[in-house]
């Protein structure tokens, strides 16, 4: 699905992230966890082509995306919710679904919204709503649903429930169940830890820009040493 071989990225003369290598499974959700700093959003927006790549590969489906700009990578399939989710506060929700519809032909705009209103019910409550009226986790669905409505096959979402009641939280991850059922990928940065343990299927800590424990989320489960030393969990 996504796959980064000896990837770095970063600001100008600043690397973030060193070497990373970790492949995506299809139909898989991967955590990305790790401390403030650690690179996590830096990887995800240089995924999206909104940071600069500066040595390795980037796979999507098999292709090299390095370069690619981020408009055409969201055509091949790859969306993001990015971190204090970005939306269009004078929008409506409807126009902000519109926006993210705009790489679909107009006629499956209809459609594309009814499965996001499906997803999240709240917002079909909201539609005419400007999204800078929303509460907090009304936004997070409407970024989520945003990135939807360009019909993505690996969803990338920053901070999923950062600021969040813990029943929003809930739903959240409930539509995240649905959609991997849906066989969506996903990669998901949370400072929450016991909840991506969890509901991923994947791990992978970065630490300083590297990474520095991958496996599946039930040997992340069973690994004292990680769970105590990187995610500060007993
Ligand atoms: N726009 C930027 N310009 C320069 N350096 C940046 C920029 N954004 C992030 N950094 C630096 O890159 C490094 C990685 O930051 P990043 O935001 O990717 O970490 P993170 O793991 O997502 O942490 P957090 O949980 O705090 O968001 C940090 O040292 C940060 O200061």
């Amino acid at each position: 699905m996504l796959e980064l071989r000896d990837f770095s990225c970063g600001y100008g003369a600043f690397q973030a992230v060193h070497g990373l290598n970790l492949k995506l499974r299809p139909g898989a959700i991967t955590g990305l966890l790790g401390p403030n700093g650690a690179g996590k959003s830096s990887t995800l927006m240089c995924v999206a082509g909104h940071v600069q790549q500066q040595g390795g590969a980037m796979l999507f489906e098999g292709r090299d995306i390095s370069g690619l700009p981020a408009t055409e990578r969201v055509r091949l399939g790859l969306a993001i919710s990015p971190e204090g989710r970005r939306l269009f506060k004078d929008l409506s929700v409807q126009d902000n679904l519109r926006v993210g519809g705009m790489v679909q032909p107009a006629k499956v705009f209809a459609h594309d919204r009814d499965r996001v209103l499906a997803l999240f019910p709240r917002l079909a409550e909201r539609l005419d709503s400007l999204a800078g009226n929303l509460s907090g986790g009304e936004q997070q669905m409407l970024a989520i649903g945003r990135a939807l409505m360009t019909r993505p096959r690996l969803l990338m979402i920053d901070e999923l429930s950062l600021g969040l009641m813990p029943k929003v939280i809930d739903l959240c991850y409930l539509a995240l169940d649905t959609l991997r059922a849906e066989g969506l990928t996903v990669l998901l940065v949370e400072q929450n830890t016991e909840r991506v343990l969890k509901v991923a299927d994947d791990i992978c800590v970065l630490e300083s820009g590297r990474s520095v424990w991958q496996g599946t989320a039930a040997e992340a489960r069973q690994d004292p040493s990680l769970t105590e030393a990187y995610l500060g969990l007993h």
